[in-house]
């Protein structure tokens, strides 16, 4: 099962400039959150901290009662096991098999026997759909494939929070398609909390359960996908819109003159498009944190944009006739 992992007023600074200050934020167990941000705002620094590569100048990380940028290197090493970490190009070693590569952790921080190791890598292929390419180089397949290699090695360890670094950079939409379904069923197999950092709106708006949205050195905001995808705060807005439109700017942040011209010219955002429904596992089974589509909005009194919440064909989403624990068995 997953962990929480809860951040308090974290801050990090690389020779005196800030990368981002204060940041809360509370990942629940078992869930998928998001992490979105233009370039350059700090989302890799952020999975880096967390996971204790980086230390942060001021604030906390709560996982399981311990706080740790205050562990001791050897707490620090323990606590690590709790994550897996799949890096933005998988950072698999070239010259050593796929095999080899998902083995490592293994051979490093277990004492299982290579029989026993055998049998932990062919069901973590397995569940990333590579058993076949065990004895390829990393130079000798896709970059999906690489990516898949990437996330069964973050696996072998059985981790309870898994980060993600742009798991879809480079990938055409179609591999990011089925990468995105490989993520809802690994998180439904594993439990465990999952946080990815990417840039592409469809894969926020459709897998995560929470989303966060870092800007201007700040997290601009982080809650429940509905939330976001509802708001009308102009940053998130023009960010999970992917408009021009707005606050941010090329660079980052557009200087008070552009703004007054953009409002003089009475440019406007168009309306928030509708809220897609939320990807299931493959199996057709609830999400481990499933609420109904539309349950934030009401209880928050928000009326969702039009069209929100329709199935694939259009039709509007009903809900699950079957009582709960028949559609988990
Ligand atoms: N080890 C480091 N030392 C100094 N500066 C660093 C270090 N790591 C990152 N930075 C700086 O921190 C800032 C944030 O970088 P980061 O890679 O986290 O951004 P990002 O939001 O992940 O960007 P992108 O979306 O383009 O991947 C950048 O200005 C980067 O140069």
């Amino acid at each position: 099962m997953g962990v929480e992992v809860r951040v308090e007023g974290l801050t990090k600074s690389f020779g005196g400039q800030p990368v981002w200050s204060d940041v809360s934020l509370t990942l629940p167990a078992g869930e998928i959150s998001v992490l979105l941000g233009p370039s350059g705002t700090g989302k890799s620094v952020f999975l880096k901290t967390l996971v204790g590569l980086l230390k942060p100048d001021r604030g906390a990380i709560w996982i399981e009662e311990q706080n740790l940028p205050r562990l001791s290197e050897r707490a620090l090493y323990q606590v690590r096991k709790l994550f897996g970490v799949l890096f933005q190009d998988g950072a698999l070693f070239g010259s050593m098999t796929i095999y080899d590569n998902v083995a490592f952790p293994l051979r490093e921080h277990t004492r299982k026997s290579e029989s026993e190791i055998r049998a932990v890598v062919h069901e973590k292929l397995e569940m990333v759909g590579l058993l076949g390419a065990e004895r390829k180089l990393p130079g000798q397949i896709s970059g999906g494939m690489r990516k898949r290699a990437g996330l069964a090695r973050a696996l072998v360890l059985d981790p309870r929070i898994i980060l993600f670094d742009e798991p879809d950079s480079g990938l055409d939409p179609v591999r990011t398609a089925y990468l995105n379904q490989l993520i809802i069923d690994l998180n439904q197999q594993t439990g465990a909390t999952f946080l990815i950092v990417t840039h592409d709106i469809n894969t926020a708006r459709t897998v995560p359960d929470n989303i966060g949205l870092i800007y201007h050195g700040h997290l601009a905001m982080f809650g429940p996908r509905e939330m976001l995808l509802s708001s009308t705060e102009p940053v998130v807005r023009q960010f999970l819109g992917a408009q021009r439109i707005g606050p941010i700017g090329m660079a980052e942040e557009k200087d008070s003159d552009e703004l007054r011209a953009e409002a003089e010219a009475g440019v406007e955002l168009p309306p928030l498009p509708a809220i897609p429904l939320q990807l299931r596992p493959s199996d057709g089974r609830p999400r481990r944190a499933e609420q109904p589509p539309g349950q934030w909005c009401a209880e928050h009194g928000i009326v969702p944009p039009a069209g929100s919440f329709r199935n694939a064909d259009g039709s509007a989403w009903q809900p699950d006739a079957r009582q709960p624990d028949e559609v988990l068995r």
